[in-house]
C-alpha cells in the first residue's frame, strides 16, 4: 500500500479503439501508482485484451492517450514502449518453443539493448565486456530468483505449463521493464502454480521495484494481491478502487451477472474476503 498518491507511473485517459463496426473500448481511463499492483479483470470480451495491447503499443486506439511515466506515448511504437520499460508477457504463451529457457530470456535482454548498439560500437571492447556482464549478472539474478536454474537448458516445449508461464516473467524481467504487463499469469495452472505465481508477484515489486500490471481472471488471487482493480465491461470501466470497493459495486455484480458468471465470482470473492479477513491485509 502506498502512503500517498503518487504520479501515475501509466495513465490512461478516454482510450477508444473500434474494430470495424465493433467498439472494443470505449474512454476507457485509469492510472497505474509507482509500486502498485494493479489489476483489469471483467467478464470475456469485455476488451482486457484489447486494452493491454493498446497499451504495449500492438494496436492504436481511435481516441484518448496513454502516458508513461508523463510522457505521451500514445503514438509510440512497440518495441520503443518495451524499450522504454513496458515489459509484457502474453494470454497464450509467446515463447519460442524450441529454444531453451536461457535463449529465451537472453532474447528478452537482447531486445532491451537494441536501441545502443551504434553507442556499443563506439566503445568497442569495454562495452561489449561491461554488456556481457551485466547481461550475464541479470540472467542470473532473474533464474535465481524464478527458481528455474534446474531447466535453463530444457526446450521450452518440453516444460510444463506453469514452468512455461515463469519462463515467459523472466523473459520479460530480462527487458528490465519499470512496469511489468502480465496477461493472465496463472490461467490453467493448478493451486501450487497458482499460489507459486503469486508470490513471485508479490516478490517482484518488493525486491526489484517493479510495478505490476495484470489481467486476470483468478478473482481470489486479484482481490489478494491487487492495491487497485479496474472492471471493465462491454469495453467501458464500469468500476475501480480497491479490492473492498470493487468488490461492493452493485455494477460489476450486475456486470458478471448478465455474462452468467456471477455463482463463480461471488465464491471467489467471498474466499477472497475470508482468507483475508484471517490473514489481514498484505
Ligand atoms: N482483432 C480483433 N478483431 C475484431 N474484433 C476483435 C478483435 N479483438 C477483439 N475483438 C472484439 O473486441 C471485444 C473485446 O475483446 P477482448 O479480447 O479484448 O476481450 P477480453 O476481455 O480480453 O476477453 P477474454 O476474457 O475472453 O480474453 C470483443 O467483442 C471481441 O470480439
Amino acid at each position: 500500500m502506498q502512503a500517498r498518491e503518487a504520479l501515475p507511473l501509466l495513465q490512461v485517459d478516454g482510450v477508444t479503439l473500434a474494430f470495424g463496426g465493433v467498439r472494443a473500448l470505449s474512454g476507457v481511463g485509469f492510472g497505474v501508482q509507482p509500486g502498485s499492483i494493479t489489476a483489469v479483470i471483467g467478464p470475456n470480451g469485455a476488451g482486457k485484451t484489447s486494452l493491454f495491447n493498446t497499451i504495449s503499443g500492438f494496436y492504436r486506439p481511435t481516441g484518448g492517450s496513454i502516458r508513461f511515466e508523463g510522457r505521451d506515448i500514445t503514438r509510440v511504437p512497440a518495441p520503443q514502449r518495451a524499450r522504454m520499460g513496458l515489459g509484457r508477457s502474453f494470454q497464450n504463451i509467446a515463447l519460442f518453443r524450441g529454444m531453451t529457457v536461457l535463449d529465451n530470456i537472453k532474447l528478452g535482454r537482447h531486445a532491451h539493448l537494441k536501441a545502443n548498439v551504434f553507442d556499443a560500437l563506439f566503445y568497442l571492447g569495454r562495452a561489449r565486456r561491461e554488456e556481457a556482464e551485466l547481461r550475464r549478472d541479470i540472467e542470473e539474478r532473474i533464474i535465481d530468483f524464478l527458481e528455474i536454474d534446474h531447466i535453463r537448458h530444457a526446450p521450452v516445449s518440453a516444460l510444463s505449463y506453469g514452468l512455461q508461464k515463469r519462463v515467459e516473467m523472466a523473459r520479460a524481467l530480462a527487458m528490465q521493464p519499470r512496469i511489468l504487463m502480465l496477461d493472465e499469469p496463472v490461467a490453467g495452472m493448478n493451486r501450487e502454480e497458482t499460489e507459486d505465481m503469486a508470490r513471485f508477484i508479490l516478490d517482484v515489486r518488493a525486491e526489484w521495484g517493479v510495478t505490476v500490471l495484470m489481467v486476470e481472471h483468478d478473482m481470489g488471487m486479484v482481490m489478494d494481491l491487487s492495491d487497485h482493480v479496474v472492471v471493465l465491461n462491454f469495453g467501458q470501466v464500469i468500476a475501480q478502487g480497491t479490492p473492498a470497493v470493487v468488490q461492493a459495486d452493485p455494477e460489476v455484480n450486475r456486470a458478471y451477472l448478465g455474462s452468467g458468471d456471477v455463482g463463480e465470482l461471488r465464491r471467489k470473492l467471498q474466499a477472497a474476503a475470508n482468507a483475508n479477513a484471517t490473514v489481514g491485509a498484505a
